[in-house]
């Protein structure tokens, strides 16, 4: 293993002169642990790390702190410190796929950075809906990376619906490569082995149930890796595990999976449907109250809107199910980390005597 099976290149190497000669080693981040990072170096070793002072205080926001698929400075030493190494500088992302956190705040938030191309999961049925590639696309745009979207489960639909479904999204961005893949019959994971070299870090994004996972599985083979990566765990509860998110793959490449990623459908989906109504925002401008539940309220620019016959009473319906739509998301939201919180407990058993032996967990 060497550090171009990471995703090492030219232009890394000419940034780090600096760092070397400072006795610094490259290493690549594969998990974040909010306290400590795990980092691979190039002889394939891993270690725990810690943030460096000077790359916390000189980080103006969160998201220019060390993430996922990093490339970053260390400095190995034997200071007696409960971590292998100090993470001394972050070289500059050739890619970032980010979002902007959730709530109030408008604050970027890295999902993974350093990462070739992204794989949109979709299909050509109940999942697809242009409104949230159009924001995938604007996601994977400002990222940088390689964007390729699968219209998986084509199992499920004739030829034609696959086409008409595949011709849609080249209208919608003629930029994006698209293929029709069915992860059941095993067509699918063919294509994603195509992109794959390596070096090449990839990515897959999309709705829960759309074959996310099946996909990542056939990649893996039999050995499914986050067993055995395991650590960091604090307390009793299993959510605060965290295993790794950045993983070699088995034919060569890596792949990084994480909450975030796999969340990012909902954040797109939340801000759909939000835009979607961009227009009743506009119009309840002009409500009198500030607090106008568009009902019965006096001077109600909605209501007026209705009776003039230039807002319909359908998309007004739709309008004021908004919230319980948002409500049904987070629950959604919830139930895929529980999910995945499950799934790491699950695979922390098959491997977990010595773990549980090591970190005093049952
Ligand atoms: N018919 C058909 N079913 C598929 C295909 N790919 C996946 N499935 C099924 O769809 C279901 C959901 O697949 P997953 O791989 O768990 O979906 P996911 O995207 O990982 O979902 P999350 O983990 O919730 O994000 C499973 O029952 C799969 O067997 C496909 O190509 N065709
Ligand atoms: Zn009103």
């Amino acid at each position: 293993m060497t550090l171009y099976d990471l995703g090492w290149n030219a232009r890394f190497e000419a940034e780090f002169a600096d760092c070397l000669s400072k006795g610094w080693q490259p290493a690549r981040l594969v998990r974040d642990n909010k306290i400590s990072y795990g980092a691979r170096l190039g002889d394939g070793a891993e270690m725990e790390v810690a943030l460096g002072g000077a790359v916390y205080h000189e980080a103006a926001t969160d998201a220019e702190l060390p993430a996922v698929g990093d490339w970053v400075a260390l400095e190995i030493g034997d200071d007696g410190n409960e971590y292998d190494a100090v993470i001394r500088a972050r070289l500059t992302r050739q890619t970032c796929l980010s979002r902007k956190a959730p709530g109030k705040s408008t604050e970027e938030q890295v999902l993974a950075a350093n990462v070739d191309v992204v794989f949109v999961i979709t299909e050509a049925g109940q999942d697809f809906n242009l409104r949230r590639m159009e924001r995938y696309f604007a996601i994977l745009q400002r990222s940088g990376a390689r964007s390729v979207v699968l219209l998986n489960k084509s199992d499920l639909y004739s030829d034609e619906e696959n086409q008409v479904a595949k011709a849609k999204l080249c209208d919608l961005n003629p930029n994006v490569e698209v293929h029709i893949t069915s992860a059941l019959e095993s067509a699918g994971v063919d294509v994603l082995r195509s992109y794959l070299k390596s070096g090449v870090t990839i990515a897959l994004i999309g709705s829960s149930g759309v074959g996310k996972s099946s996909l990542i599985n056939q990649l893996l083979g039999q050995e499914f890796l986050w067993t055995g990566e395991v650590n960091g765990v604090t307390g009793k509860g299993m959510h605060t595990t965290t295993a790794r998110e950045l993983i070699l793959l088995p034919g060569g490449g890596m792949l990084i999976d994480n909450p975030g990623i796999r969340e990012v459908q909902m954040w797109t989906d939340a801000k759909t449907l939000k835009e979607s109504f961009s227009d009743f925002d506009h119009i309840a401008r002009d409500c009198l109250f500030h607090n106008c539940k568009h009902g019965s309220d006096r001077g109600c620019a909605i209501q007026a809107a209705l009776k003039a016959g230039t807002l319909s009473k359908e998309r007004f319906a739709n309008y004021l199910k908004l919230d319980e739509e948002l409500e049904k998301l987070r629950k959604r939201r919830k139930k895929r980390q529980l999910t995945i919180s499950r799934r790491i407990r699950r695979e922390l058993k098959s491997k977990g005597e010595k773990y549980s032996r090591k970190y005093d967990v049952d």
